[in-house]
């Protein structure tokens, strides 16, 4: 197996100008390509993720171009139906392009088939499927039932005595199967109501979707969490241009490092007034002891210099608001004052691996005494921490890029598979190196 050593890096310092967002970069492509007219989208992500919905919106007769080799595309609006209406898809792991395209899909007219790899097969889609299927949509399972791969057949909308549709959506198991519908529901133009179901988690995003659709012309009430209504008559039409903020995920390993090896680090393209709710990783930084500084469109982090033995306050934290970014946050309390605990992250469980898990077992290699519950983690940092070793990633990029923490904080490690990062983050290793002391 390929593997990536990482030698004691002593400091950090420097600026790192982000990629381009996962969750704005997809819902951007998605948009501007049902829209009517065409959208200048800058500054796109260019990962594993972001290629799967390009070449879907492709196959799907979808027309775009990339600006010479720069992260600019032009995407050419089908005005809400795809060109293409029998197609066979392959999204490998990205959530972003295959709960949203399943929705798209199921209220339009063709036959699809939509795949990814085997991790994509026992993540489940159930909740999306039936809160589908009870507005008409015609979906078979062609592996285990609530799971891709799937069939999607030509919609017939369920004949109403009353105007308008009504469905219902899960909360609790992902907050995709929501945006999917959200992000979907236009193409009826009829008057539509989603009612949420239990708790629904990781809410930030929702506020992603409903900012742009807001930008592509789709006004959405909602109340609270549990009730989203979109008036009838509005469809996507072309903001023009739109700018793909950094990434606030990725900011996270930036912001983690400047906070555990001295910093200053600044990350450039996310900053108060980002869409992502992932810049909220910024506050669980400051009150880990971190100094945090912001402005519009960057954020800066500084802290002890852990390699010489600083140490980060232990925090309780319920971060299901930030679930990707609380990933950064178990490996920081590797470098805490005493034992942390992250709170209301189930979702873990059904991500690119079983988070849980996997977080548990590589904590437990450097030293870390962990106590893994249904839906938190309790770290007791080791009073030093083993070098030397070895980290699986299980093909999930979050393991491999917040696990390379480590060396930050004065500890070499071995990093499996580092290429796992190209889902969201292909030069990852790269950058960190330029703000490494
Ligand atoms: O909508 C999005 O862009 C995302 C939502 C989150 O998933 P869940 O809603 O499944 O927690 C997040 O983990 C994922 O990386 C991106
Ligand atoms: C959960 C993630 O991805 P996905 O969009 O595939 O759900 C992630 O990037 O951490």
């Amino acid at each position: 197996m390929e593997f990536l050593d990482l030698a004691p890096l002593n400091a950090s310092q420097g600026t790192v100008r982000l990629p381009g967002s996962k969750s704005i970069s997809n819902r951007t492509l998605l948009l501007a390509a049902l829209a009517d007219g065409t959208t200048e989208v800058r500054g796109l992500l260019d990962s594993d993720d972001v290629r799967h919905m390009l070449a879907a919106l492709k196959t799907l007769g979808v027309n775009w171009q990339q600006h010479g080799d720069s992260r600019d595309y032009r995407i050419e609006g089908v005005e809400g139906h795809f060109p293409v209406n029998a197609a066979d898809l392959f999204l490998g792991n990205a959530g972003t392009a295959f709960r949203p395209l399943t929705a798209a899909l199921a209220l339009g007219q063709g036959e699809y088939r939509l795949s990814g790899v085997p991790r994509m097969h026992e993540r489940p889609i159930g909740d999306l499927v039936d809160a589908l299927r009870e507005l008409g949509a015609h979906i078979d399972y062609l592996g285990n039932p609530g799971y891709p791969p799937l069939a999607i057949h030509p919609w017939q909308s369920a004949r109403d005595e009353k105007p308008g549709i009504r469905t219902r959506v899960r909360g609790e198991v992902s907050s995709q199967f929501l945006t999917a519908l959200l992000l979907a529901l236009p193409l009826t133009r009829q008057d539509a109501r989603i009612e949420v179901m239990g708790e629904l988690i990781s809410r930030p995003y929702i506020e992603i979707t409903l900012n742009l659709m807001r930008r592509f012309g789709v006004h959405v009430e909602r109340r609270e969490w549990h009730e989203f209504h979109i008036p009838a008559g509005q469809g996507y039409s072309s903001p023009g241009a739109i700018q793909v903020e950094g990434d606030a995920s990725s900011a996270s390993y930036f912001l983690a490092a400047g906070a555990i090896g001295g910093g200053p680090v600044r990350v450039e393209g996310v900053g108060r007034d980002s869409i992502q709710g992932d810049v909220h990783f910024a506050e669980t930084l400051a009150r880990m002891g971190a100094l945090i500084a912001m402005g519009e469109d960057w954020i800066e982090a500084s802290g002890p210099v852990c390699s010489q033995g600083g140490r980060l306050r232990a925090i309780d934290a319920d971060l299901n608001h930030i679930p990707d970014a609380a990933m950064t946050i178990a490996v920081l309390a590797l470098f805490a004052d005493g034992p942390s605990t992250i709170r209301n992250v189930a979702s873990w469980r059904v991500k690119e691996t079983d988070r849980l898990s996997a977080m548990a077992t590589e904590l437990r290699k450097v030293g870390a005494e962990v106590e893994e519950g249904p839906d938190y983690l309790r770290i007791v940092p080791p009073a030093r921490l083993t070098p030397n070793a070895v980290i699986d990633t299980y093909d999930d990029h979050r393991m491999a890029m917040c696990f390379s923490l480590l060396a930050l904080g004065g500890t070499p490690v071995r990093i499996n598979d580092p290429r796992c990062v190209g889902k969201t983050f292909p030069e990852y290793f790269d950058v960190l190196r330029t703000v490494a002391r």
